[in-house]
């Protein structure tokens, strides 16, 4: 029998979109996104959805109240299901055995519990959140611990590659769709079954399956592998300000080798999101686990090279400024860890935001999809932030770039939003201080155009 009823647990970043690509492909599927948050069913089922992605809004708009559902009702969801997603957040560790770095499973975990103590019948458990290698067991314990007398489980992982900002191509062109199973008929069943379900659009060669502890592992591997390429070219942009090669030739010269590639290649002021970072210090942690500590040191190196990465970007901008930001004013362009998100987690610009509050300075904050309320939150919470009201009487933010750097010492590009380009800088010098500062940390400017009109520009990977 094929797949007639899919529910998914989490309706965030990953859920959200996956789903309702998937009712948008497979319109005699009935899908039902459910969350433990009503306020972020409510914001799926509103004109305003919870997050930002271009193109999202037409799917969701084509297939809710038809085939896709976003619900609270996570016990009606699972009941209903022949297929059940797993999309729920798997943070990093706060406290306890391996704080701060082991993923944090007690979402997952709650998850296959409501599962267990819900289904009457034959489910199919897909493990889509970014899990630790073995994971699926774990689940599979739990479900089998409970399980109740004629109602069987399968167990599949299928980990999501998409990237924020381009979530729907991403969805609808993936270069391959993961799936692990268990080798036995009824595992190759299951692994079956979901492989119809990506086949309403993907030919089958980018559908592949392995094992299930290949399939939680590549996903990890994959995302190290990206940040890797991102360290990567961040450590020879320091090379290159120190020894007048440019970066962005670097890594074109670097790129056109087939073998290498040219994409993943741009210097930053250092990676954000919620993932990256998160899945490498789980990787590390494996390996430490697994009595590896040279392969852990290895990919920790990734880690290491992106803070050295953010901290040498905000000690450019406090030397520059005469060692001294106490007082100045210093307008932050975008808030966002990359462009066409809304999305602030584990942004640079948080770090740089932080570092110039803790220099003393005042800072005035545009970005087009962040949220005021989130910019707050993400400088001002008890977690990150000792002295929250003495932050915020120096943080404001703005609905437009040229009101936010009025009166502003220099402006930082933190996010690569195409809109930076073309903003009238030189309407903008007029209304700042003197001498006036950009610092790019995107490498998204025409730096000579900015130095014609006036101002000192410092960026990355490239000595001006
Ligand atoms: N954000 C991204 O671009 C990508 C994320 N991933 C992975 O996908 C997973 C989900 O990530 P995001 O969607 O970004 O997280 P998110 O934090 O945006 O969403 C997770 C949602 O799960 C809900 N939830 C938690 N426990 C639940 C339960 N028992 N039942 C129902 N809902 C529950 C939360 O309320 C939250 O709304 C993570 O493991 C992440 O590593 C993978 C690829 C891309
Ligand atoms: O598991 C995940 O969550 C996802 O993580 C990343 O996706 P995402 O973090 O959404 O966005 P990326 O485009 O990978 O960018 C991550 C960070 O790296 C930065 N970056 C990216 C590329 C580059 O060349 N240079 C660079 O600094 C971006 O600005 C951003 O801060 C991966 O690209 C996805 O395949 C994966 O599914």
């Amino acid at each position: 029998m094929s797949i007639k009823n899919i529910c998914c647990l989490g309706a965030g970043y990953v859920g959200g979109p996956t789903c309702s690509v998937i009712a948008l492909k497979c319109p005699e599927i009935k899908v039902t996104v459910a969350d433990l948050s009503k306020d972020r069913i409510a914001q799926w089922n509103s004109e305003k959805l919870p997050i930002y992605e271009p193109g999202l809004d037409d799917v969701v708009r084509k297939c809710r109240g038809k085939n896709l559902f976003f619900s609270n009702n996570i016990e009606e969801s699972i009941l209903e299901a022949d297929l059940i997603f797993i999309s729920v957040n798997t943070p990093t560790k706060i406290n306890g055995n391996g704080k701060g770095r082991a993923a944090d499973l007690k979402y997952v975990e709650g998850a296959a519990r409501i599962i267990a103590d819900v289904a009457q019948n034959n489910k199919i458990v897909v493990e889509k959140s970014t899990v630790p290698v073995r994971a699926a067991e774990s689940i599979a314990n739990i479900l089998i611990a409970n399980q109740k007398p004629g109602v069987t489980y399968q167990i599949l992982s299928n980990p999501e590659f998409l990237a924020e900002g381009t979530a729907v191509n991403d969805l609808l062109n993936a270069d391959r769709v993961l799936i692990g199973g268990e080798n036995t008929e009824a595992g190759r069943e299951a692994v079956e079954k979901l492989c119809s379900i990506y086949e309403h659009w993907l030919p089958r060669k980018n559908i592949v399956t392995m094992n299930t502890w290949s399939s939680e592992l590549s996903k990890l591997a994959a995302n190290a592998m990206l940040a890797q390429r991102i360290s990567s070219i961040n450590s020879l942009s320091a090379v290159c300000e120190a020894t007048g090669a440019d970066v962005s030739e670097v890594a074109r010269a670097v790129g056109l080798d087939s073998r290498i590639g040219s994409k993943f290649l741009q210097a930053s002021v250092g990676f954000g999101g919620s993932c990256f970072q998160k899945d490498i210090l789980n990787l590390v942690y494996i390996c430490e686990c697994l009595n590896l500590p040279e392969v852990a040191a290895y990919w920790q190196q990734v880690i290491d090279m992106n803070e050295y990465q953010k901290h040498r970007f905000t000690t450019k901008i406090i030397e520059s400024c005469f060692n001294t930001l106490s007082g100045k004013k210093i307008c932050i362009l975008g808030f966002a860890f990359k462009k066409n998100t809304g999305d602030t987690r584990e942004s640079p610009a948080i770090h740089v935001a932080k570092t110039l509050l803790d220099e003393g300075a005042s800072i005035k904050i545009y970005d087009p999809k962040v949220d005021k309320e989130q910019i707050d939150e993400d400088l001002t919470n008890p977690y990150v932030c000792e002295n929250p009201e003495n932050y915020r009487k120096r943080i404001s933010i703005y609905t437009d770039p040229y009101t936010a750097s009025k009166d502003c010492h220099a402006i930082v590009v933190c996010t690569e939003w195409d809109e930076f380009v073309d903003l009238d800088y030189k309407k903008i010098y007029g209304n700042m201080m003197k001498p006036a500062y950009i610092f790019d940390g995107r490498k998204i400017l025409d730096h000579q155009a900015l130095i014609n009109i006036g101002y000192h520009v410092q960026t990355i990977g490239k000595r001006l």
